[in-house]
């Protein structure tokens, strides 16, 4: 078979190259720079170490806001308590002062997997009252445990031992780079991409085996880990730290840099600070309007600048990939071999017995026995509210049925829905639940996050490992994108499809995950002739392999032309089940119909 290929371009919201390199140039030369043309070398140098120790905080803000879609108020406290464990190191246990950043990572990280841990159902608004006061909580603590945190007023003397302030300066710069790499490669691995997954949403997620609690744990307690170094830091840099560090307040710095550069960008965090840093020394000495005019400038960017700097510029990148020429593509022949072996066919694939689910007085479904073979096409068809889609959700887990079972491959399935498709059940929903503002490709590679078995820290490091597996999704995904005859759009946002485009990505993206059972709601609603005609040959594909797919589908000449075994449900009620050519006829489907003459007679013909 030809290789798939799809055209390369990556929109990530990284600097451009030439950008990066000369900032790093300044940056490297800067102590000099200052050495060279001022007296005051310290001063500056220092100022540039601080705004790097603030970007430091906005990536972690970033991980957390931006790409975790969890709004935290607390990561002035965790710089403080980073600053807290630095300091308590350093001055009190006498350590090395490179412990203490070490010591202060850990120290915020089980503290913001603390805070999550007890808040896991809250959402987002919620989330952001709880991470508010565990703040307070934070600084409350801080200022009367005076035995360790020295009370209100501090601790003083940390310094880094036996490194000059130039050198200093480096370790700083250091550290930032790596921050910024762990945030890229974090971001864009598997880790990154169940991240937005579950941002966007959760059901969606959980239908492609994505566990949303686990991936919130990782991803907030990261972004702790990244904010505690900044505190270790910033007490090594200022010599001290206080109560004051962990102030709400403190944290405009962090939010107007975030916001200007960019949230959920990589670079944004980086430049946004930097401006801010400039925009802070320029009004220096109205220094007492400095909170003022940041609001201001908080305010301005929200209106003007809503996806800020490098928001802005990547949304034209995409801006051109989204307007280039349709060229017309011509599907690929072969499905790549993402799918599973089938299994043995002697059990259903997936089966519900007796499935009983009411909201309050209605009865969506009332005593469903549906059971879909392998290597089949399975259509579940009935007039509108007949409980079709509650039918399914509840096979997959997410309706918890009232009474009745159910079984894939004989076994029961787990109680939660993100769990099921470790047994092979996907799902695409009736609703669109596509990733609007990724890439076409970067949800396929989404779907494929359950088969990605490489840890976090192998993403975050690149090892061997990661990479081999990242090729071979990137190859897997070019394949199914070129079956669906979408691979030259696979950088295109995929919010700016057409709408038969949309729902065949979907359908690509559940085939990703490697299914045994492909459930399709409703996926031919809106599509054009030759869009049926792809979807078609997926189905095709599928059975042809021994796999099985279940469709629920208004549209019948689809249905009774592809499926092998159709269920008829109405009223929340099995109606009738058998071979088209059986169901085609039954006075109960006809009469269900009634009021569909059109159905009726396509059912006769
Ligand atoms: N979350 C819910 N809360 C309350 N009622 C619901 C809920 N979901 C479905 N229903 C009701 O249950 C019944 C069955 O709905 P369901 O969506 O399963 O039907 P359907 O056959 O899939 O319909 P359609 O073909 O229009 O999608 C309807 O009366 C619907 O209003």
């Amino acid at each position: 078979m030809a290789r798939a290929r799809i055209p390369a371009a990556r929109i990530g919201g990284a600097l451009p190259p030439v950008l990066t390199a000369i900032a790093a140039a300044v940056l490297l030369a800067w102590p000099a720079i200052t050495d060279f043309y001022s007296y005051n070398a310290n001063y500056y140098n220092g100022i540039v170490a601080a705004a790097a120790i603030s970007a430091i905080l906005t990536i972690a803000l970033n991980l957390s806001m931006g790409y975790g879609g969890m709004l935290s108020m607390m990561h002035t406290g965790l710089q403080l308590l980073g600053g807290y464990a630095t300091a308590a190191l350093v001055v009190k246990a006498g350590l090395p002062w490179y412990l203490g950043p070490v010591c202060s990572i850990a120290v915020a990280a089980a503290a913001s997997a603390l805070v999550l841990a007890v808040s896991l159902r809250a959402a987002y608004l919620y989330f952001g009252m709880i991470t508010m006061a565990a703040n307070l909580i934070v600084l409350e603590v801080g200022r009367d445990w005076d035995g360790l945190t020295g009370g209100v007023n501090g601790l003083t003397g940390v310094a880094p031992g036996g490194l000059s302030k130039v050198a200093f300066y480096y370790v700083v710069l250091a550290l930032l780079v790596l921050a910024y790499v762990f945030q890229r490669n974090l971001v864009r691995s598997g880790y990154g991409r169940a991240s937005l997954a579950v941002r966007e949403s959760e059901d969606a997620a959980s239908a492609m085996g994505i566990r949303p609690t686990t991936t919130k744990l990782l991803v907030f307690t990261v972004s702790g880990a990244v904010a505690g170094l900044s505190g270790g830091l910033y007490a090594l840099q200022l010599g001290f730290v206080n109560p004051d560090v962990g102030l709400l307040d403190n944290g405009l710095v962090f939010f107007v840099g975030l916001f200007v550069g960019g949230i959920g960008t990589l670079a944004g965090p980086v430049l946004g600070v930097a401006l801010v840093a400039v925009l802070v020394e320029l009004i220096k000495d109205y220094a007492r309007y400095t909170t003022l005019i940041l609001g201001l400038a908080l305010l301005a960017a929200m209106i003007l600048l809503p996806r800020g700097v490098v928001g802005t510029w990547r949304a034209g990148r995409f801006g051109r990939v989204d307007d280039a020429d349709d060229e017309p593509e011509s599907p690929a022949e072969e499905l790549p071999a993402v799918l599973p072996e089938p299994a043995a066919p002697d059990v259903p694939a997936l089966e519900g017995r007796g499935l009983v689910k009411h909201f309050g007085g209605v009865r969506a479904v009332d005593g469903v026995d549906i059971a879909v073979r392998a290597g089949t096409v399975h259509g579940i068809i009935g007039p509108n509210g007949s409980g079709k889609s509650t039918t399914v959700s509840c096979l997959t887990r997410f309706h918890q049925v009232d009474a009745g079972e159910v079984l894939v491959f004989g076994d029961p399935a787990p109680a939660r829905p993100w769990a099921v498709p470790s047994l092979g059940v996907t799902r695409v929903f009736q609703v669109p639940h596509l990733f609007e503002q990724q890439s076409v490709l970067d949800n396929v590679l989404t779907g494929m996050r359950r088969r990605e078995h490489y840890g976090w820290p192998a993403a975050v490091l690149r090892l061997p490992a990661y990479r081999r597996r990242d090729r071979e999704s990137r190859a897997e995904a070019a394949g199914l994108l070129a079956f669906a005859g979408l691979a030259q759009r696979a950088h295109r946002r995929a919010g700016s499809l057409s709408h038969g485009q949309k729902r065949l990505l979907e359908v690509v993206r559940a085939v990703a995950s490697g299914p045994r059972v492909l459930i399709l709601d409703e996926p031919a609603t809106g599509l054009t002739g030759s869009e049926i005609e792809a979807l078609a040959r997926l189905c095709r594909a599928f059975r042809d392999r021994g796999l099985a797919v279940v469709l629920i589908e208004h549209n019948v000449e689809f249905v009774m032309g592809i499926c092998d075994a159709i269920t008829v449900i109405d009223g929340g009620r099995v109606i009738a089940a058998g071979a088209p050519d059986e169901v085609r006829g039954d006075p109960a489907v006809l009469e269900a119909y009634l009021g569909h003459p059109e159905l009726v007679e396509e059912a006769a013909e």
